[in-house]
């Protein structure tokens, strides 16, 4: 059984997608692959050291991946005092990493392994150490290898105010990809 992720269109989710995120014209609606992003994982040798959510990496993010919702991903972490930037608040460049992890959630729900090829950020408000950070992102069309994706990270909540809003494109890759880095 497959779904379709209806948020990707939805005006209730407007996206900070550019010319370079945005699917082309006659781009095919997503289809979520039975099983989502645990098929195309299970062949992915190291991924517990991944610095998102690998729980081997040590000062990584340990992003905790949550479940799909309606075809949009969903996934948080919480900000320590490692992931600072400016005195007390969370660097941009953790941030970006935290949408990049989402998005690309996004995009293996699709069933293929993808990397990220393209990651745009609007950074509207900072974000303590100490919150928690809650994740979104839904892909939002698909061109051949090409998966479209956007999401948001949200502090305060599941819905409280967006600190971070992302749009990205990821190219789909055969498993030998990360063969040099995964064995
Ligand atoms: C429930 C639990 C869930 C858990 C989920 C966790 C999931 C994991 C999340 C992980 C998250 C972390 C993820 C990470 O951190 S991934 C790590 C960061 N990214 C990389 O390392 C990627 C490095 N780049 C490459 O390896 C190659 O350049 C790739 C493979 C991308 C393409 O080289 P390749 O030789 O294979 O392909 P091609 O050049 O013929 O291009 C093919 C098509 O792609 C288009 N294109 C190419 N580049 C770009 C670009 N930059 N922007 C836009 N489009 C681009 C290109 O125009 C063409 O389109 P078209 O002409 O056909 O239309």
């Amino acid at each position: 059984m497959t779904s379709s992720p209806s948020a990707a269109s939805s005006p209730g989710r407007p996206g900070p997608a550019s010319p370079r995120t945005t699917p082309p014209p006659g781009a095919a609606t997503p289809e979520l692959a039975e099983g989502g992003a645990v098929v195309a994982l299970a062949s992915l040798a190291g991924f517990e050291g991944c610095f998102g959510c690998g729980t081997d990496a040590e000062n990584g993010l340990r992003i905790r991946h949550g479940g799909v919702v309606d075809g949009v991903m969903t996934c948080e972490f919480t900000v320590r005092k490692e992931h600072q930037g400016a005195p007390g608040f969370c660097h941009g460049g953790v941030l970006a990493t935290a949408m990049d992890e989402a998005l690309g959630g996004a995009a293996w729900l699709l069933g293929n392994r993808y990397v990220t090829g393209r990651l745009e950020t609007d950074y509207l408000a900072p974000v303590p150490v100490g919150a928690d950070v809650h994740l979104r992102a839904w892909c939002t069309g698909v061109d051949g290898r090409k998966a479209f994706v956007e999401g948001e990270a949200r502090t305060g909540g599941p819905d409280g105010p967006v600190a971070v809003r992302a749009a990205g494109v990821f190219i789909e890759v055969p498993q030998e990809h990360f063969v040099p880095q995964g064995s």
